[in-house]
Parts: C-alpha cells; structure tokens; sequence
C-alpha cells in the first residue's frame, strides 16, 4: 500500500473542457457552496461564501459550483464575486484558476441569470439539469420523456448559444431511470453542445456496482460520449457515496462531484476528502487515478466549512473528524508509540492536521501504562515508577468518569496526587447561592493541619468569587487571581478548573531570590462534577503550594495552617 507524496497539482492537465489530456486524472468539482448549501441549516452569507470559494481554490480543486443563481439575489450575487475574484486570480505555484460554475433549470430564466453571474470568470460554466426518472417526469415535472428530451436539447443549445464554451447536462435522478432513456437524452445534450454529462444518483439509492454499471453502459452505449467528460454526482443517503463516486471513476468517470465534509441535501453528498484520500493513499487499486488537490489544506478547508455551514462533523467522520488520527486504546497506543504505521495508514501530515501532542495519542478510560506513560513524557513529567503507579490508579478512576482526558486534567491529577506539598487547609463544605436577586455568597468550612475548623463567609460578584473570598478570609494570606479556566464536558460531566494565583513573599524572611518583584506564581487544579467545587478544589489547590512555601519560611507555630483563625463573616 502506497502513501504517495506527490504534489498532486504540480501534474494537472491543461483545462479543456471536454477532455483530459491525461486518462488517469480526475477532476474535482466541489459543490459545497450549492448541493451542500442545501443541507439544512447550512446557510452561508455571500461574504462566507467568497472565503470559502478562496480557499477551495487553495485546495485545488478544478470546477466550483458556487450557486444556483436563479434561485435568489443574494446567491447571484454570491456566485458573480466568486467568478469576478477567484475565478480570475492565480493561485499556487502553477497559477491555477478553478472553473467556476452556475446551477440552473432546463429554462432561459435560470440559464441566464446563470451565465450572467459566471461569465465574468475566466473559466465559466453553466450546468443545467432535468429530471429522467419516471416518477419525477410524471409527477414532478408533469412532462412526457420527449418533452423533457426536447427541453434539454433546446436549453442546452441555448446555454452554448449565450456564448457559453462549457456546458454540463445533468439528467437528474439518473440512477433511477430508463438507462435507454438516458442513452438518448445525453446524445442529444452532447449533440448540443454538452462537454461535461453528470449522472446523478440523486436520491442516493443506487448500489457502488449498480452505479459502476451505470456509469459503464453510459460509456458503451451512448453516441458522441468519448468526446465530453462523464460526472459522478452521488448523494449518501445509504451512506454510500464515497464507494458510488469511486465505482463511477473505475468505470470511466473522469470528474467527480463532491463536498467538504460531505455536507448536502438530506444525508449528504460523497466527501471531498474521503475520495480523494482514497485515490491519493490506494490509487494503486484504482487504475493509477490521482488529482490536482493539494491534500494539505484539506483540514483548514473541513473546519472552514464546519464554521461557516454551522454543520459539524461527527468525531468519527473518515479524514476530518476529531478522532480520525487519535488512538485511546492501549494496544493501539502501544502500537503507534513503537511504529505509527501499525494503526495509521494516512499520514495525518498529507491532510495538514496539526496535532495537539506528536503521538496523535488521546487518553480515556481505555489507555494503557504506555499510552499514559507517553503523555507524560511529552509533557516534561519525568516520575518514578511507584508515583507512576499511583497516579496511574488515580487516572483510571477520573477516566471512568470522563469522556476524554485533557493535558489540563493530567496537569490536575499530578499535583493532587504527586506533586502536591503537604495540604495545609483541606476543604470541609462549601454551600454558595446566586441569582439574578442579589449578590452571591459563599460560606466555607476549611480544617487545617491541626484539625481546626474554620468557617469564612463573603459575597462576591459570582458563586466562585464569593467562595473565593470567604477562602481567603480564613486563610489570610494575599493572593491575587490571575489565571481561572474550566473545560467541562455537558451539563453533567467532570468540570476541570486551573487556576493560577500570586502572593507577595516579600515579606517572608527566606523568600526565594529568583522571583522577580518578590511575586510567585502557584497554580492549582480541581476536577468535580459541580463547577463550584471543581473552582474551590483549585484555589485550594494553589493557596496549599502557597501555604506551604510560606508556611516553610516561618516557624511552626507562625505557619498559616496553625494560624487561630476566627470566624469570619462580611
Ligand atoms: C437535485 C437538486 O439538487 S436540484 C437543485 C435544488 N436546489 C434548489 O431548488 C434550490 C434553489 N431553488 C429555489 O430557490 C426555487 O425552487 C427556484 C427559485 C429555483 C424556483 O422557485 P419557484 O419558481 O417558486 O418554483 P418551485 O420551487 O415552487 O417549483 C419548481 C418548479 O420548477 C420546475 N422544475 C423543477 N426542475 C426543473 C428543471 N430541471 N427544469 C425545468 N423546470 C424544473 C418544477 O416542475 C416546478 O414547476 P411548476 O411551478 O410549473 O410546477
Ligand atoms: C442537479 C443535480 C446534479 C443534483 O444535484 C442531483 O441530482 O442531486
């Protein structure tokens, strides 16, 4: 299996467009910004829509469908910039410029407005469609096939006859129509002047050998096919659209239609980044097929779309999704740490992932010693093997509990646990109230090394704030807050809070000489399932490193866990 490295775009043929100079490669046409503008909720403003037009063009793909222009103002408008600007300005070292494509009906209205918004492109295109299928002809159309023949024919004429070089005829539902129906009408398009024949799969049903097949007895039956390029357009409603688009391309296709993060009508077109994965990482298999993209800004393209469409992918999403190059499993973490081939095909480098620590390792529940053991290495944790062991147990116990555990969370448990100086003040309770009624407060019961308890109350502009200065109250030293964050996974998960905290030493006789101002930095970490505690477990978390490197400096009986704290009340 290979993993080939090559800079696909460096090899693109000259655009023509009813022919490939080179059999094996294939042409990219994204639809994103018009069949994946059509999932539901995934609007994008005309300005989303430019950047993301930009950034295809980065990605190198050859066609961008960027709208249907008939269908509004606003989407005519976002198609005319899109051709005005990227479909004008080179981009990459080859100086690349992307076909840029309208949608519309087998009408004049729709393929004017069309040719309007594109023809200001250097390379435009006007794609026109109308249904084959028996159940859309009668009912929705309500049209005989030679009426529809007739329209296609004419309409295609009519997109050449604006001046128009490039025309792609689609007959949609393709993959539930009379193939000699389909034979016919695409003569008749290219006998027009179609130069590009998309068969679409529009409702997703068709199998990956039924849809081979389809694309095959196209090929073999159809007068004047050898002289435009065939389509795939494939939805994935049976979730298989990356296999359909790959079944086109091995039967003869030679432009696919696809999607970022495989967004579109219903459950969605086939993904960009799966099937050009799939032809980067097995082309081999595939005839030797490749394509122009330039892989490395497949992730910055995915997350750009995810943004802007409102559309996130799901963890799992082949290529894109947050787990797709993660290993929490410690036989598969075990195996990636000796060699990352073992669990690792793709590299996640080829798709510009860029990784939050070398491994590509997540920890949870399912991680072993040597996953762990790797984090913390990673994160300049060098510990012996007893106090790996029991921060080991520790981390098992926090990862039941927890979907995914962070570098914040392992920060956490090895102060608590390991780094942690002795605790000088130990939390009892804690009780706060807050509303829109009224100031928070916060009263909290502490115990010291002594076994005293003291009891501080306050108010504050929040609960945490509230319970802070009742904190502090009973321990009397001054801090500053200077850092507070909190990771929490859903409403009822474990909140990871951090915080970081300043005292003036100053005053303390042995005060370390290093600190600049005679100020120190002492961080904490709290993890609970109630954010109020996980705040508190923090701040005590770093006033006990501040306690204790003060307490250090003075006497026993002066240190603050010995201190006779009264009760204090605001
Ligand atoms: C498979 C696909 O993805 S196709 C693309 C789908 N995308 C969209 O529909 C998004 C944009 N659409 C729109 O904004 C609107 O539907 C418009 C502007 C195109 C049309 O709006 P309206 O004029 O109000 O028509 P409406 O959407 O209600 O109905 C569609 C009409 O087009 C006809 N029609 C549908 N497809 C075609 C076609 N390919 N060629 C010609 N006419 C067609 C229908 O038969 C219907 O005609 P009728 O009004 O005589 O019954
Ligand atoms: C317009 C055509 C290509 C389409 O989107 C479909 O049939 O799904």
């Amino acid at each position: 299996m290979s993993t080939a490295a090559t800079t696909f775009s460096s090899r693109r043929p000259e655009y023509v467009p009813n022919r490939i100079d080179d059999p094996n490669y294939i042409r990219i046409f994204d639809t994103t910004l018009r069949d994946g503008e059509q999932a539901p909720g995934a609007t994008m403003t005309s300005a989303q829509k430019l950047v993301v037009a930009r950034q295809l063009a980065l990605l190198g793909v050859d066609v961008i469908e960027a709208g249907f222009p008939a269908a509004s103002p606003d989407d005519f408008h976002a198609v005319r910039s899109i051709a005005i600007e990227v479909g004008n300005t080179p981009v990459g070292s080859h100086g690349h410029i992307p076909v840029i494509a309208g949608l519309s009906r087998c009408n004049k209205s729709d393929i004017d407005a069309a040719w309007d918004a594109v023809r200001h492109a250097r390379r435009p295109r006007i794609i026109t469609f109308i249904a084959t299928s028996e159940i859309h002809m009668q009912h929705k159309l309500r049209k005989t096939p030679e009426q529809v023949v007739a329209i296609a024919r004419e309409m295609v004429a009519y997109a050449r006859g604006l001046g128009c070089h490039d025309v792609e005829f689609a007959p949609e539902d393709a993959g539930r129509s009379n193939k000699e129906l389909l034979y016919h009408i695409i003569e008749e398009a290219i006998q027009a002047g179609a130069t590009t024949i998309t068969i679409p799969d529009t409702v997703g049903c068709n199998l990956p050998s039924e849809y081979g097949k389809l694309i095959a007895d196209i090929k073999d039956n159809t007068r004047g096919i050898d002289n435009v390029i065939i389509s795939t357009h494939c939805h994935n409603d049976l979730g298989l659209a990356t296999a359909n688009t790959l079944a086109g391309a091995c039967a003869g296709a030679r432009q696919i239609e696809v999607t970022i993060n495989g967004i579109g009508e219903r459950a969605g077109n086939a993904s960009l980044e799966e099937v050009v994965m799939a032809l980067k990482c097995r082309g081999e298999l595939l005839d030797g097929m490749y394509t122009g993209i330039n892989t490395h800004h497949i992730t910055i393209t995915s997350k750009m779309v995810q943004e802007y469409s409102g559309l996130h992918v799901q963890p799992h999403k082949a290529i894109v999704g947050a787990n797709a190059f993660v290993h929490e499993s410690g036989i598969h973490q075990d195996g990636i740490l000796k060699y990352n081939g073992t669990y690792q095909f793709i590299s996640p480098d080829d798709i510009g992932l860029i990784r939050v620590n070398d491994s590509g390792i997540v920890l949870g529940k399912l991680s072993g010693r040597n996953g762990v053991r790797s984090i913390l290495l990673e994160l300049g944790y060098q510990i012996n093997d007893n106090e790996f062991e029991d921060f080991f147990k520790r981390y098992k116990e926090v990862a039941e509990n927890k979907k995914r555990i962070t570098v914040e969370d392992i920060k956490a448990l090895l102060s608590d646990e390991i780094l942690n100086p002795e605790v000088i003040w130990s939390l009892v309770d804690v009780q706060a109230t807050c509303g829109t009624l009224g100031l928070s407060t916060a009263t909290i019961k502490l115990i010291n090394v002594h076994g005293e308890e003291k009891i501080g109350c306050s108010v504050g502009t929040c609960p945490v704030d509230a319970a802070y200065k009742a904190i502090d109250k009973i321990v009397q030293i001054q801090t500053v807050l200077q850092e507070y964050t909190m990771t929490v996974e859903g409403v009822d998960a474990i909140a990871t809070t951090r915080v970081v905290i300043t005292g003036d030493v100053s005053n303390y006789e042995y005060a370390l000489t290093d600190q600049r101002n005679n100020k120190r930095f002492f961080c904490g970490s709290g993890v609970a399932k109630d954010v109020l505690l996980s705040s508190v477990r923090a701040y005590m978390s770093a006033l006990n490193k501040m306690s204790n490197f003060i307490g250090v400096q003075r006497s026993s009986s002066e240190a603050p866990g010995s201190m006779s704290v009264e009760k204090t009340e605001e």
